[in-house]
Parts: C-alpha cells; structure tokens; sequence
C-alpha cells in the first residue's frame, strides 16, 4: 500500500518552535528546510537545530525529508554529510538540472531515497531523466524558482506552469515516481489554496507541498478520494466482478461503461483511501 503525500510542509530548519508544533500536525510529509527559508547566517545553526530536532523524534508517521542546499554552495556537501546520519527518510535536492546532480548526492548519502527539487527550466527539459534516476523517490515542484527563471507572472491559474506541470508529472508516472505540486504563497488565502489543489490534483498530482500549517486540512481533503469516489469504485468493482462471472468483459455503472481499465483505477482509489486512513490512526 503506497504512503499517501497529500500534504508536505516545509518548515525552516531554523525555527525550533515550528519544528516542535510539526510533531502535532496532521500533515503526510514534512519537508525540514535548510535551503531557502533559512537565512546565510543561520544556515549551520539550523543544521544543527534539525539534527536535534530528529533525533528527539516524535514526527510519527509523516514521511520526513530533508531539504539541503544546493552542492555549489558553501553549505550543500555539509548538509548532505549531517542528513546521511539523520533520522530521516529522504534528502530533497534543489534546482536539480539533471541526473549528473542526483549521482553527486547518491555518492555521498549511499542509503537514503532521493527527492528533486523540479525548479530550473534545465531541470523541466531532462524531467525524464531526472526521473529515471535509479534513486529518485519521488519530485517536489518548485513553482517559485520556476517563475522566476521563466519570468512568467502565473497569475490564478497558473497558466504560464502548466507545460512545466505537466512535463514533470508524466516524468514521474512513467517511472513511478511520487509527484507533489508546489506551494500557495498567499497562506491566509484559503479560497485560492482550494482552487490550486484541485487544479493539481485534476493535473494528476499526489499532493501539494504548503508553507503554513493552515494549509494542511485543504490539501489533505482535495487530495483524498471522497466518499463519493470510494462509493462509486465499489460499485464498479462489484458491477464488473458479476459481468466477468457472466462472461461478459464491460459492465454498466451509471450509465458509463466500466471496463478492466476502470476496475484498475477504482482499486487504486481504494487503495489509496485505506492507505490514508492507515496513517490517520497511527
Ligand atoms: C509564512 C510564515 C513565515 C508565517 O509564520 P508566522 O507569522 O509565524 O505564522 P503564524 O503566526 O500564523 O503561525 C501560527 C503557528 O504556526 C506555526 N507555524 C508557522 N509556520 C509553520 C510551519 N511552516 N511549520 C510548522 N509550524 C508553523 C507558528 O510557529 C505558530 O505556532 P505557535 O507559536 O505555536 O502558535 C511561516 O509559516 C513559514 O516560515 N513558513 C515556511 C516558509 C518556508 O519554509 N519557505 C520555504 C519553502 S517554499 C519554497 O521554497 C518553494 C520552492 O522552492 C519554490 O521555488 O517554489
Ligand atoms: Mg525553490
């Protein structure tokens, strides 16, 4: 049963309070930052504030990853030195451009699962690559960066993104990645964040990476299927199992055909409800 990413926040590596109130959150995965939202003079203190932070523990089951900074900065190879020995369950790399850059961390972190930071125009080019990568885990969409290289204003429906977007994501589901959506900057903005998770879940996504903890309700609810949607697998599932036991390869449900291909994605939906409600009672 594959782990839901329905919400991933990052939190700033240097905030201890933020780092405490995450072992509460409801949130699927926690993105620890020691990247962006971390200022230069605080960059080793927070390395060392989040090392503390995940030997205590307490984060349960949220899938824990750590943001490092790029390895042409001053910071990366250290970062990615201290996250080899972290409790923790992946490094998420930034501005990834190619592969050549996830096989300069797989070299130094030889057992963690790696993350793609999908950022830089280079990046969106080689998404195939990069996901093809035999140690990527799964990418983050950086739509920030990505604006700004670009010099697009994506305005509400991030028209100018959506080739990126979805570059990436059929990158991710021709290699079986995980695929998370990037971050709603206007977190007290709840009816936007609405709208942005359903664009990205309809695009495909498995979740949306979210700065505030505001944020987490909304993306675990769009990004969960509804009851609607488990109602309506059952059936078809049941409705398909009879018409096979009649010799028959299509059955009807609501009036629309239901063929093996529908059938697959309804224990998909199933699948993906009994993994979330796996994680909501640990
Ligand atoms: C955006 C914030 C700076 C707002 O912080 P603040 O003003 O403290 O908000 P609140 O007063 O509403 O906070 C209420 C309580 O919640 C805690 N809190 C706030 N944010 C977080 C968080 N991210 N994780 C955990 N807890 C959080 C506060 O401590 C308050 O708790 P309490 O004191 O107990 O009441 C702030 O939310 C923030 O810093 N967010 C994260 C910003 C960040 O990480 N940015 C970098 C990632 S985005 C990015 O880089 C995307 C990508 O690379 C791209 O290119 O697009
Ligand atoms: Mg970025």
């Amino acid at each position: 049963m594959a782990r839901p990413y329905r919400s991933a926040l990052y939190i700033p590596a240097s905030r201890e309070r933020a780092l405490d109130k995450a072992r509460g959150l409801s949130c699927d995965a926690i993105l620890f930052d020691l990247e962006d939202a971390v200022a230069p003079e605080e960059k080793v203190r927070a390395r060392e504030t989040l090392a503390a932070a995940l030997a205590s523990g307490g984060y349960g089951a949220r899938a824990r990853l750590v943001r490092i900074n790029g390895l042409d900065t001053e910071w990366g190879e250290d970062d990615l030195r201290a996250a080899a020995g972290l409790a923790c369950d992946g490094v998420l790399v930034p501005k990834v451009d190619g592969p050549a850059t996830l096989d300069r961390v797989a070299a130094l972190v030889p057992d963690l699962p790696l993350w793609a930071m999908m950022e830089t125009p280079a990046g969106i080019l080689n998404a195939a690559a990069i996901c093809a990568h035999p140690r990527l885990a799964g990418i983050v969409m950086g739509t920030n960066d990505l604006a700004k290289d670009l010099r697009t204003r994506p305005g509400h429906r991030r028209e100018p993104l959506l080739h990126a977007l979805s570059a990436c994501l059929l990158a991710a589901r021709a290699h079986g990645r995980v695929a998370i959506d990037g971050v709603y900057n206007a977190f007290r903005d709840a009816e936007g964040l609405e709208a942005e998770c359903a664009q990205g879940r309809d695009l495909g996504f498995d979740g949306k990476s979210l700065i505030h903890p505001d944020q987490i309700a909304l993306a675990n609810a769009a990004f969960a299927p509804t009851g609607a949607e488990i109602d309506l697998a059952r059936r078809q599932i049941a409705a398909f199992d009879e018409a096979s036991a009649a010799g028959q390869g299509v059955a009807v449900v609501d009036g629309r055909i239901v063929e093996n291909l529908h059938v697959a994605t309804a224990r998909e939906t199933l699948s993906r409800a009994e993994a979330i409600a796996a994680l909501e009672t640990t």
